[in-house]
């Protein structure tokens, strides 16, 4: 388990229900900082809804969220991102219509230190702050190796690149704490190490502290430090790898012979 002093991330006691239906019940759990942990368990288990707590998109009824060492009932969506917490979706939410380049640059957005008001009028720190923004967007563009799509309309994109292109806006955005749903979801063996490589990379040279959510155990065993397992909105382990791998009350969930 990880150090309480060197958690990035904890989570403590946290339940969400939506009615009468419990998503998500008394989970704690934390992520040191720098590094990958993934969250694992069956279709419904509670995964896209916990990343939802993180970063604000649900109250948690019950438990409290400590980012970057400040405690939050709940964490406001705005402020997740304000306070360097960016998100991918299981479900893609690109900006279909515009360029690769475009959506990365949109990822700057909360860089900008010019106002609405200079920005339309070009005038005052816009255009300082405009080639700036162009500039980092550039880079991760180039990081990510998208230079060869970097003006195509991302809805004609395959469905992996518009993944990676995804993992580029958040990235552009310079998290502290980065949120992947599904990252590798739809995508072929070559895709899949592609995009583990560059979250990888993301990790390493950018000190990244990752949380993603997928279904490939293959992939989570090969990427995460940390594995957390949740079945029916409960966590029922949370450890290396290894040690998540041979856990019996994994292996039940996994095989359907818990309930
Ligand atoms: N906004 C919502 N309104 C009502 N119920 C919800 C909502 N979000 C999640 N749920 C319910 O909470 C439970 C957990 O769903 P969640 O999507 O978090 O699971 P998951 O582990 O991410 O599943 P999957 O692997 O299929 O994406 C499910 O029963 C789901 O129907």
């Amino acid at each position: 388990m990880t150090q309480a002093s060197t958690a990035l991330l904890a989570l403590d006691g946290i339940s969400v229900s939506f009615g009468g239906v419990k998503a998500i019940t008394d989970i704690s759990f934390e992520v040191a900082a720098g590094e990958i942990c993934a969250l694992i368990g069956p279709n419904g288990a509670g995964k896209s809804s916990l990343l939802n707590v993180i970063n604000g998109v649900y109250r948690p009824q019950h438990g409290t969220l400590r980012f970057d060492g400040h405690a939050y009932r709940r964490m406001d969506a705005h402020d997740a991102a304000h306070r360097g917490i960016a998100r991918t979706f299981q479900n893609l939410a690109l900006f279909r219509r515009m360029s690769v380049f475009d959506n990365v640059l949109a990822g700057r957005n909360l860089h900008r230190r010019s106002t609405w008001l200079e920005q339309t009028l070009h005038v005052g720190r816009a255009a300082r702050d405009e080639a700036l923004q162009r500039e980092r967007a550039e880079r991760v563009i180039e990081a990510l190796d998208l230079q060869p799509w970097r003006d195509s309309v991302v809805g004609t994109l395959s469905y992996g690149l518009q993944k990676r292109v995804e993992l580029a806006r958040a990235l552009a955005a310079e998290p502290r704490l980065l949120l992947l749903d599904e990252p590798m979801a739809g995508m072929n063996t070559e895709e899949k190490h592609a995009m583990a490589g560059y979250v990888l990379d993301a990790n390493e040279h950018l000190g990244v502290t990752v949380v993603l959510i997928e279904h490939d155990i293959g992939v989570v065993m090969g990427l995460s430090d940390h594995v957390v397992v949740l079945d029916y909105g409960k966590k029922i382990a949370d450890g290396r790898p290894n040690e998540v791998r041979t856990n019996p009350d994994v292996l039940a969930a996994y095989l359907g012979t818990r309930h």
